[in-house]
């Protein structure tokens, strides 16, 4: 018996499974719809797979569907749980009572909301517990499988939703924001390479400055803006293109779309 399968061995299954082999091991399996993909991971991550969906519910304690949405009826089809096993879902919009409902009613589920950066250990989670008993040892398990490739918060199920744009999508929109900024360098005469370790730590060097200094965002970009600079004409320029309502809205498409799978019963 291994401690956790995962079912779906996509991009985000796969940076879990990166983060977690360093901590449980050789505790690990999964399993795909794909054989090219499963041997393609086993042989990058010496991780072993199992051909079936159930085959990785029968050999695991604890199993995450790392599949898309829109795939799950089809994949937990038939599927046979044991009494009381946890499955941890990281699928956008895919309600705790959902999964239950697919699976037959009695497991227990906490749902969860990772991003990409976990490949580095970088990655941001978001998860709940379903309001079932589990032993401070099973909640610790679950813990450390995500803690195992980054930051982890507990939230309300009710807050998943918008867990999504903001942690979960948003490495997207952070990239383009440094494309863009890429661009602009290039567009000067800036080598490439250059423009993105000039914006790309600029990022990370921000967003550090949020976390650890624990002052307000506004405060912070204040401190950067020398009255008269440079900094405050491309404040002023964002604010003309609407950069802060575009980023709203565009966080609220993706809360919008998350909230849509749940009503695609
Ligand atoms: N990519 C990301 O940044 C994040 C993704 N997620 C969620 O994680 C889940 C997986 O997403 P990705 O890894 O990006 O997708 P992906 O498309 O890279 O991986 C999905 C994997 O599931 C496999 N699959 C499809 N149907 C299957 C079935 N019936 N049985 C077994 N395996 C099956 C596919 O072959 C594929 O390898 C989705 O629900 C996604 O919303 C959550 C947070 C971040
Ligand atoms: O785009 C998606 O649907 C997934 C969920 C969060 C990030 N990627």
């Amino acid at each position: 018996m291994k401690t956790i399968g995962f079912i779906g061995a996509g991009n985000m299954g796969a940076a879990m499974m990166q983060g977690a082999k360093k901590v449980f091991g050789d505790g690990i399996l999964f399993t795909d719809i794909s054989r090219n993909r499963m041997e393609e991971l086993q042989d990058q991550l010496g991780l072993p797979f199992v051909l079936s969906n159930q085959e990785c519910v029968d050999q695991a304690s604890y199993v995450v569907l790392a599949i898309k949405p829109q795939y799950y009826g089809e994949a937990l089809e038939g599927i046979r749980p044991r009494k009381g096993q946890v499955f941890i879902s990281i699928a956008p919009g895919i309600s705790i009572s959902k999964v239950k409902a697919l699976l037959g009613g009695d497991v227990r589920v906490v749902r969860a909301m990772p991003n990409t950066p976990a490949l580095l250990g970088e990655g941001m989670s978001a998860i709940s517990f379903s309001e079932d008993p589990y032993q401070e040892e099973e909640r610790d398990t679950v813990r450390r499988l995500f803690d195992s490739f980054g930051k982890t918060l507990t939230v309300p199920e009710s807050q998943m939703d918008m867990v999504v744009p903001l942690s979960g999508s948003s490495p997207a929109y952070v990239y383009m924001l440094i494309e863009a900024m890429a661009d602009a360098g290039v567009l000067t005469g800036m080598p490439r390479k250059d423009a993105y370790m000039l914006a790309a730590q600029s990022v990370v060097g921000a967003a550090r400055m949020v976390l650890e200094t624990g002052r307000h965002p506004g405060a912070l970009k204040d401190d950067v803006c020398s009255p008269g600079g440079t900094t405050i004409e491309a404040v002023k320029v964002l604010e003309a293109k609407g950069f802060r309502s575009a980023i709203i809205e565009a966080m609220e498409a993706c809360w919008k779309k998350a909230k849509s799978f749940q009503s695609q019963d």
